[in-house]
């Protein structure tokens, strides 16, 4: 294992431990959920009694079986061609207990899946969650991963292993019971002392299943780290490959290949090393549980072999025992035969359960809940620190009436955009308390600019929906410089790749022409622009946005006119309202 193994900071091995309950806590919200309540139990009770088909159509196959080779050992016609027809029967009931099994199992994971991923997002889009969770859980790698992957991995594999334990636990109950009728009693004579052991095939099948478990445990439990880290590092090395397309064109110009493929090349050297990990641990198990398997079916039958031989069991018989034996042994010893898919399970449990953990921490968080009242955007502001405890802003206050625009300037680094972040109620290391004005909405413009995918015209209404109204919009493009775009509204592309930075931002500033907010908070939003088009921009919210309260980052002196209050940093720390 690498260095870095040893020190990444989630260990799976520790929450071993609480795998249950973590397992719990992923299920419950779905399984006692009353909205679907009747949807989800009514599927997995008609899946169990599938299920229930399927060990009784076993059962069936074992006799009918053990008939085949006692009427072919009597030269019995009539009995085989019986039992010809009847093979009829058991193979379409096999086929459509087998096939509506799956179906109805698949049906109940895409619910259940649906359900989860709804859950899992709303919880992480909820009050910008995944903002803060990434600056606060450093736990959580890749959340999109868990999102889309995890969640699916984690319903498919606790419904295949909880089925596939329950048919199991079915099948050595019934089997045991045909193992333990046909075996009948071991007579052994030990220091003269006489004993029975009855239906002792039965012990044997049990005392192989323990010893093998036990290798299995032995052999295996490495593996659940190993795919945590698997699924860890292909989620990064599928982000770096992602990221790079995102600023493709920044990468191009920098002519930064070199540097991309080393860091490509080492994100998918984790993948690599931690692969040779698992194959060779896989590898060491395949060997073990295919050697055990294969004794499995010898052993049955060199061991009744002798009560063929002395005429005490047909052969119809002697071969119901070796399949009531293969089936007992294959039952017990569930957990080495699917030890690769409970250990993969486990490290998709843990990897959700770290993320949930995330989610409801980051969801108690303290943060600046602005309350609404009035007309007036008020702020009195305790602290504003970074991550690490440092202060930035400490014990500034003020109120703006509508139509007031503060200007916000100061060195670089010294807490601005920190300082928006907080107004925005989104920054958690923050404290005082802020009230918006009762009715309008807030708009936060950022420096660099963000585009959803769509088309343009979603993209100038973000976040609200698109209004269809060429007639609202045209003065507006004219305003903007942006008349040239006029013929693409409604082209599906991907803007962010193709616009200018100048053009998002004249694409961003847009919004607030189109939908007036109460309260709009600009971070440099027309940094991109020259002075000219700045400066009407500027002039364009005095006379369209009268009523709105402007909250604006600027370096320059140059805007300095277009805003009534200033509040700036004269030391680090050190703020002053002007
Ligand atoms: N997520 C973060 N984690 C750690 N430190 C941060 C984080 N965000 C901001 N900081 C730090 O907080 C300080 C203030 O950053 P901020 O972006 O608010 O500065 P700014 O005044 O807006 O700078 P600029 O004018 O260059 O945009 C900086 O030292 C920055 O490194």
């Amino acid at each position: 294992m690498t260095d870095e193994h040893a020190t990444l900071p989630v260990s799976a091995s520790k929450n071993t431990r609480h795998l249950m309950a973590n397992f719990w806590r992923l299920c419950r919200p779905f399984w006692l959920n009353r909205e679907h309540w009747w949807q989800a139990w009514g599927l997995l009770a008609l899946i169990l009694a599938l299920t229930g088909g399927s060990i009784y159509i076993s059962k069936w196959y074992n006799t009918w079986q053990g008939e085949l080779y006692n009427a072919l050992q009597t030269l019995d016609y009539g009995a085989f061609k019986r039992l010809v027809l009847e093979f009829c029967w058991l193979a379409g009931a096999t086929i459509l207990v087998g096939v509506y099994n799956s179906y109805f199992q698949q049906m109940l994971q895409i619910i259940w899946r649906r359900w989860l991923t709804r859950s899992l997002l709303e919880q992480w889009l909820d009050q910008q969650n995944f903002y803060r969770l990434q600056l606060t859980d450093h736990k959580t790698d890749n959340p999109d991963q868990r999102i889309a992957e995890d969640v699916d991995e984690f319903v498919t594999g606790s419904l295949n292993l909880f089925l596939t334990t329950l048919n199991d636990l079915g099948t050595l109950v019934t089997f045991s019971f045909v193992l333990w009728g046909l075996t009948g009693p071991l007579r052994l004579v030990l220091s003269g002392h006489d004993f029975t052991i009855p239906g002792y095939l039965f012990w044997v099948a049990l005392l192989y299943a323990i010893v093998g478990t036990a290798v299995t445990f032995w052999i295996g439990v490495p593996l659940v780290r190993l795919n945590f880290f698997q699924q860890r590092y292909e989620a990064d090395f599928r982000y770096g490959l992602v990221r790079l397309r995102e600023n493709a064109d920044a990468v191009a110009m920098y002519k930064g290949e070199r540097q991309e493929t080393t860091v490509l090349t080492q994100r998918f050297s984790h993948v690599m090393s931690n692969f040779w990990l698992l194959m060779k641990k896989r590898k060491s198990l395949g060997l073990y549980v295919s050697s055990y398997t294969q004794l499995s079916i010898l052993f049955p039958l060199v061991v009744m072999a002798p009560r063929v031989f002395a005429k005490q069991i047909t052969l119809g018989v002697y071969m119901q025992i070796a399949d009531a034996f293969s089936q007992v042994q294959s039952a017990m010893s569930s957990i080495t035969n699917n030890f690769t898919e409970w250990a993969r399970w486990k490290s998709v449990v843990d990897r959700l359960s770290t993320f949930q953990a995330g989610l409801d921490q980051v969801a108690v968080m303290p943060r600046l809940q602005p309350a609404r009242s009035g007309v007036d955007m008020q702020a009195k502001l305790q602290m504003v620190c970074k991550p690490n405890g440092e202060i930035l802003l400490q014990d500034v206050a003020w109120s703006l009436k509508p139509g007031d625009r503060l200007m916000i300037s100061g060195r670089s680094g010294s807490g601005k955009s920190t300082l928006l972040r907080a107004l925005a109620g989104i920054w958690p290391y923050a404290q005082g308390q802020l009230a918006y004005p009762q009715t309008g909405n807030t708009l936060f413009l950022p420096q660099r600019p963000y585009l959803p995918l769509g088309t343009l015209r979603e993209a100038m209404y973000y976040p609200c929906p698109p209004r269809h109204d060429d007639a609202e919009l045209a003065p507006l493009l004219v305003l903007a410089g942006l008349t040239h775009l006029m013929s693409y509204l409604d082209l599906r592309e991907m803007w962010a790749h193709i616009l200018s930075v100048g053009e998002q931002q004249r694409v961003a500033l847009l919004r607030a022409l189109l939908n007036p907010p109460a309260v709009l908070l600009m971070d440099e939003a027309t940094s991109a622009l020259d002075a000219h088009s700045e400066q009407a921009f500027y002039q364009a919210l005095i006379e369209r946005l009268p009523q709105s309260i402007v909250v604006s980052v600027a370096h320059g002196n140059e805007l300095r006119p277009y805003h009534n209050k200033v509040l700036s940093c004269t030391a680090p720390g050190v703020w002053q309202m002007a």
